[in-house]
């Protein structure tokens, strides 16, 4: 099975300190990984190096390959912002409708005819399981969406990109249990179908949703086992 995303010695540093890594680990086309570790280990720094948003300040040194290319980003590198995706841990809805939240990445990201955006729209939503509790009310307001509902929006719009790998940083983690299912859910029918590397901090979850497992290290911790 192909790698689609592979990560050798990744460190994130502030100045000439190593925040995260070494990190390496490779992510095979269509698995689903759960990305673990302690907290403060650089679970969501790393996924945040995976699409070149890292916060001010921080930089990233070591190799990562997506889809078999070295990426440096950069100037050039517009493609990929819509070939590995990342869903934050809040979801990021704003003052439109439903339908416009829903097309925001393609908007911005892809070219397609008007039609073809919508039916990408529409098959994501389903991929989301969310179609049948919105289908009726694409024009209304997202921020009337449940918290649930909303995740899985961010989800649907993130899908409708068609990435070749999907990142979720604790998708679950500011929900209700109920909000929490209808999401697992989702994630769990992604399987096999997509690429997804998902962080979180619950063994269980990661039991359920996962084929496999990358654990990181405080670089303390890799530096004591280095020797
Ligand atoms: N903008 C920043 N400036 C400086 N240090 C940062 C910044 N963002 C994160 N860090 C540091 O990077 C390290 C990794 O943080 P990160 O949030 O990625 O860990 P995490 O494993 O996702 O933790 P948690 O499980 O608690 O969410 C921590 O030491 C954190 O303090």
């Amino acid at each position: 099975m192909d790698n689609v995303i592979a990560v050798r010695d990744l460190r994130i540093l502030a100045g000439d300190r190593t925040l995260v890594g070494p990190v390496t680990f490779e992510i095979e086309h269509g698995s689903t990984t759960g990305l673990c570790g302690p907290s403060g280990a650089g679970k969501s720094t790393v996924l945040r190096a995976l699409v070149d948003l890292l916060p001010h300040g921080l930089r990233r040194d070591g190799h990562l390959e997506i889809l078999g290319r070295e990426v440096r980003y950069g100037k050039g590198d517009f493609a990929l912002r819509s070939t590995v995706v990342l869903v934050p841990q809040t979801p990021v809805v704003f003052g439109g409708s439903i339908l416009d939240n829903a097309l925001f990445g393609l908007r911005h990201l892809v070219r397609a005819s008007k039609q073809e955006m919508r039916d990408r729209v529409e098959q994501a939503l389903k991929e989301a399981g969310l179609w049948n509790e919105v289908k009726n009310r694409l024009v209304s307001p997202a921020l009337d969406l449940s918290a649930g509902q909303r995740q899985r929006l961010c989800l649907a719009r993130s899908l409708a990109l068609e990435p070749a790998a999907l990142l979720l940083d604790e998708p679950t983690s500011a929900l209700d249990e109920r909000s929490r299912d209808t999401v697992e859910e989702s994630v769990a029918a992604l399987r096999g179908r997509r690429t997804v590397l998902l962080v979180s901090h619950d063994p269980a979850q990661v039991a359920r949703l996962c084929d496999t497992t990358v654990r990181i290290e405080h670089p303390e911790t890799v530096a004591l086992a280095a020797g």
